[in-house]
């Protein structure tokens, strides 16, 4: 069992991911999809005009602040527009996936985090009214249901709190979570970049490969966002996932060349 998750950013060719997926189907290859959207997001959260506000924590990480019209724009996007174009290109292409958000039988669950600090201009300020989380439980059960019918699960952030309530969470720490709780052999991270990279953005200097006990370790050459792929390889590794690869979207058959080794492999 294989973990893929594909980014939302610029540049990615979901084309090229499902139709790789499809032929490794074809194949008896098991995988589980679980996807991004932050770009579309962007867009249409422009276009709505409710822009995109992101936040950075006092420890460097960055997250989109979510409030609730926000919350509704991501669903729009992620659980409308990417994840059906998702499942329509898996129909054509022969494979019966089913696409599903985390709130959909509790696939991803977790705690509701109504409050995130974060640094502006200089200043540590509280921001309330967040709905973000992260998840802390997989419904297993219904993941492998769809699996051993027969259906390619296609799944998406948010996720839904202990009390109910949709929360956007971290697609990658996300598809970690599951992938440890799949107990899968490898979790493929495909976004549009080659991998992790010393001195971003020059591609030529892609770090080819982590050690497992020293993923944290690695975490000084992530900026912004990739931090979070870093962290959920860091989850994964020591959820028990063989293997992480944060491989390339953009390229000719990104997940056979994942799982062939190219990227940044975390083992
Ligand atoms: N050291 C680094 N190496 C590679 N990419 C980096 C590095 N530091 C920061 N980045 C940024 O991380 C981005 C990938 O993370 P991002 O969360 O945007 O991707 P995604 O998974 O495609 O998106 P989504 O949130 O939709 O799932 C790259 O486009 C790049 O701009």
């Amino acid at each position: 069992m294989i973990v893929v998750k594909v980014g939302g950013s610029a540049g990615i060719d979901y084309g090229a991911v499902c139709a790789d997926l499809a032929a490794l189907w074809e194949e008896g290859r098991r995988f589980v999809l679980v996807h991004g959207g932050s770009g579309e997001t962007n867009r249409v959260a422009e276009a709505l005009g409710h822009p995109p506000r992101f936040v950075t924590s006092p420890s460097g990480y960055t997250s989109r602040f979510t409030d609730r019209e926000t919350l509704e724009i991501f669903e729009m996007v992620y659980c409308g527009k990417v994840n059906k174009g998702l499942v329509e290109r898996f129909q054509r292409l022969g494979v019966n996936a089913v696409g599903l958000s985390g709130l959909d039988g509790r696939i991803f669950e977790g705690r509701h985090k109504d409050s995130v600090r974060a640094v502006e201009n200089g200043k540590v300020k509280v921001l309330r009214g967040d709905h973000t989380g992260t998840v802390e439980r997989v419904n297993v059960g219904l993941v492998t249901l769809l699996l051993d019918a027969g259906y390619l699960p296609v799944l998406n952030p948010p996720a839904v709190s202990y009390g109910g309530v949709a929360i956007n969470v971290d697609g990658d720490r996300a598809a970690a979570a599951l992938a440890a709780a799949l107990g899968a052999e490898a979790l493929l991270l495909l976004s549009n970049v080659p991998g992790l990279l010393r001195a971003f953005p020059d591609e030529a200097s892609l770090i080819r490969q982590i050690p497992a006990d020293d993923v944290e370790g690695y975490l000084e050459f992530a900026q912004d966002r990739m931090k979070k792929k870093v962290l959920g390889a860091a989850e994964a590794v020591r959820g028990g996932v063989g293997r992480v690869v944060l491989g390339d979207a953009r390229a000719e058959r990104p997940v056979s060349a994942a799982l062939a080794g190219a990227g940044t492999v975390v083992s």
